[in-house]
């Protein structure tokens, strides 16, 4: 009976300690450490296989599939059980993002099978890479239709996604190289709020959508799957505008190339193969960087410069690229970096026409007509002009009246015309009309009077727009 007895209390003190210890496990958080060390007993036991997905192949093009690893990871729920994970804002400001930090390791599982992904960064060149582990009895059954099932979820997620653009801008790393830091891209431009002429923005239109389906023609023909566009004009007349247009009509996403922060071909490469598909790669203003390039010793070669242009080196690492060129005057330019098939459409930005200006006055004011419009027409045909956003900002600061708007407009129009102490007159015209009575305008005199100091600078005068395809 004894015996009986102590068996019992045996039993009873055996499950105390146990449900004791696994409290205790909880609460300390020392369960992790445990099952980690249940794991690794399992994993004795076990044959793995470990295939890596590096950032670069051996070329140094970057690899899509670790893109999509990437996305896909981030998106697994048992990120959250990682030691150590980044915490990101989102699109949204408020959204808080998680993204697996350097050497964890993240799990998954997959008809019934384990998947171990470490997440790795070489500290030489700080390149990333994902490392998976399976078992070798689970390989062949499972690896095909797992990597189909990641490729699916990544599709779902980038749908999901397929409107939230990004504008990604060169910046330096630690090791002084360049790379890419992304922000969403917000711009509201589309090819409806710019003033152009409709034809050529038709044109365009169907350009850029017959260039989309375009890929097994190109393919064909053996030529990059790319498209090249020179926005030549005045500053202010609307190119960078423009560019955030051609992004919403495209839904690609902008790569904005900093020249000046780029340190030589070599860096130039590297961005270049840093770029995914289905982007607009954006230099601004390349005849002042070429110019200033001819007095500064710089790293850059001519060639270097121009293996960019043709983007020959994105053969192999997808395609679908457009690239996009500004500068104000393109007479300077060597002929070679505008030939064609180097650039393959050159649209001419010209200072504001009265066309234009019925434009702006529609977008900007709300108005198909007014009393004051012959008079702004006779200005224009005398051959005065300012920049559309000269124009632009006389609307906007006087936006609540369009009398206002078009007389303040006129009023630049002659002085441009004449000649006459432009800067003082319209910031006098522009202090005499109800600015004090509205605090928030204080900014837009601010902004004018920047605005104003463009006058000076003001070189190129009215000319027909015109878009020039290149064979
Ligand atoms: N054609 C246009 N249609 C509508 N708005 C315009 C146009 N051109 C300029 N603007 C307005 O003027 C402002 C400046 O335009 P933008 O920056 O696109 O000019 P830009 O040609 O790129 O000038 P820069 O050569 O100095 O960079 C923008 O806020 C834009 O809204
Ligand atoms: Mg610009």
């Amino acid at each position: 009976m004894m015996i009986i007895w102590n068996i019992i209390f045996l039993i009873i003190l055996i499950i105390f300690v146990i449900f004791f210890f696994r409290v205790f496990l909880f609460k300390t958080g020392l369960i992790h450490t445990f099952n980690k060390f249940i794991t690794t007993i399992q994993d004795s036991f076990q044959v793995y296989q470990y295939l890596k997905v590096p950032e670069f192949n051996e070329n140094m093009q970057y690899n899509l599939l670790y893109g999509k690893l990437s996305l896909y990871l981030n998106s697994l729920p048992s990120i959250e059980d990682s030691d150590c994970i980044n915490l990101v804002t989102g699109t949204n400001q408020n959204d808080i993002v998680l993204s697996l930090h350097a050497n964890q390791t993240i799990h998954d599982s997959f008809l019934g099978a384990r998947l171990f992904w470490l997440s790795q960064q070489n500290e030489l060149d700080r390149t990333g890479s994902f490392l998976l582990k399976i078992r070798k009895a689970d390989k062949r059954r499972v690896l095909r239709p797992y990597f189909n099932h990641i490729h699916a979820i990544v599709d779902e997620i980038e749908n999901q996604r397929k409107r939230e653009l990004r504008l990604f801008i060169t910046a330096g790393d630690s090791a002084g190289k360049s790379r890419w830091r992304s922000t969403p891209f917000t711009h509201p431009s589309t090819f409806e709020t710019i003033a152009m002429e409709s034809d050529l923005k038709d044109k365009i239109k169907s350009d850029l959508e017959s260039f989309l389906k375009a890929k097994q023609y190109y393919r064909r023909i053996g030529r990059v799957w790319k498209r090249s566009f020179l926005l030549y004009g005045p500053s202010g007349t609307g190119k960078s505008s423009f560019v955030a247009a051609m992004a919403n009509f495209l839904s690609y996403d902008v790569y904005d190339v900093d020249l000046s922060k780029v340190k030589g071909d070599s860096d130039l490469k590297f961005l270049f193969v840093e770029t995914t598909p289905k982007s607009i790669i954006v230099v601004e203003d390349l005849d002042r960087f070429i110019e200033e390039k001819s007095k500064l010793t710089s790293s850059f070669s001519v060639s270097g410069i121009q293996n960019f242009m043709d983007g020959i080196l994105s053969t192999c690492c997808g395609e679908e690229r457009v690239m996009v060129f500004t500068m104000s005057n393109k007479e300077q330019i060597d002929p070679i970096l505008l030939r064609p098939g180097r650039v393959d459409v050159h649209i001419h930005f010209p200072v504001c026409d009265f066309s234009a200006f019925k434009s702006l006055a529609i977008n900007y004011l709300g108005i198909k007509e007014h009393k004051l419009f012959p008079q702004v027409e006779e200005i224009f045909r005398q051959g005065s002009s300012l920049s559309h956003s000269e124009i632009g900002e006389l609307m906007i600061a006087n936006r609540d009246s369009p009398t206002r708007a078009i007389r303040s407009v006129i009023g630049a129009l002659k002085t441009d015309g004449d000649g006459r102490g432009s800067e003082e007159k319209i910031q006098r015209q522009i202090r005499d009309d109800d600015v004090d009575s509205a605090p928030e305008r204080f900014n837009t005199v601010k902004d004018l009077r920047r605005i104003y100091s463009l006058f000076r600078k003001r070189s190129s005068r009215r000319s027909q727009a015109s878009i020039s395809p290149m064979p």
